[in-house]
């Protein structure tokens, strides 16, 4: 198996408690891993020394096989782990397709600055980055609301709009936190088709998740963790059955 991430015995203590106790689980350069976990099992925690808010107290974050675990967010988001907010933190007075285009300025050869001056060779550029935004837009599901600003957009679009505009940085593995959070069943099922699209287009997608079905649906991989700990990992189908899992959900 291909590896694109590794988590390697990540501990987290605050004070005397314990919130990531010893975690470890690789996530394939393809597919959809899922973390779960009844609440408070650390899952939010295990996103964030992932992502790099905070390193672990203990243990290591390999990406790509390089040791990433002291790295800051945006020095993992350089190097291909791209992470979207809980909290959608889009440019508000901003169209939804200007939203990605920041995604791919932020990127690209001229960055934000020619975004905003637009030298020569940075206007030829502009019609790739029309036309990649364009088609990140449609992969989300958001082409008719292309010219609305972000502002107007219905919670559940802003988020879909938050994937399209970090898959414009163009990840290797794309970290979504609770993606499904205050979306309705219809939000959820396009949702749900765009993780797949996304996983099918090559892009590595781990996730955390408090929505069970969500997870069963879209996941090839499951991680399910309790007051810290790894309890269980495996298939969706092999998680749902697991006796420590069901003991863990009940109680
Ligand atoms: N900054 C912090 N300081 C102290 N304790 C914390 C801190 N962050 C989290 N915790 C504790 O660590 C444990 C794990 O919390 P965490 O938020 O990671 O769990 P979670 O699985 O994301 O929960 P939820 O599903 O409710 O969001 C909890 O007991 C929580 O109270």
């Amino acid at each position: 198996m291909n590896a694109i991430l590794e988590v390697k015995n990540a501990t987290r203590r605050f004070g005397g408690l314990v919130a990531v106790d010893d975690v470890s689980f690789t996530v394939p350069s393809k597919g959809v891993t899922a973390v779960i976990g009844p609440n408070g099992a650390g899952k939010t925690t295990l996103f964030n020394i992932i992502a790099g808010t905070f390193p672990p107290s203990e243990g290591a974050i390999l990406l790509g096989g390089a040791d990433v675990t002291a790295l800051k967010p945006e020095a993992k988001a350089a190097r291909g782990l791209v992470r979207t907010f809980q909290l959608v933190k889009l440019f508000q007075d901003l169209t939804a397709i200007e939203n990605v285009k920041v995604g791919f300025h932020l990127k690209t050869r001229g960055g934000l600055f020619a975004a905003l001056v637009q030298p020569a060779w940075a206007r030829n550029a502009e019609k790739d980055v029309e036309d990649g935004a364009a088609a990140l837009l449609d992969l989300v599901g958001l082409s008719k609301v292309a010219f609305s600003p972000a502002a107007v957009l219905p919670y559940g679009q802003q988020r879909l709009l938050e994937i399209a505009r970090a898959l414009a940085a163009r990840p290797q593995i794309l970290l979504l936190d609770e993606p499904a959070a205050g979306l309705n069943a219809e939000e959820s099922e396009r949702l749900a088709k765009t993780i797949r699209r996304i996983a099918a287009d090559g892009t590595a997608v781990l996730l955390i998740e408090h929505d069970m079905k969500l997870v069963m649906d879209i996941a090839d991989e499951v991680v399910v963790l309790d007051y810290g700990r790894k309890i269980a990992q495996g298939s969706p189908d092999a998680v749902k059955k697991d006796p420590a899992v069901i003991a863990a959900y009940l109680g």
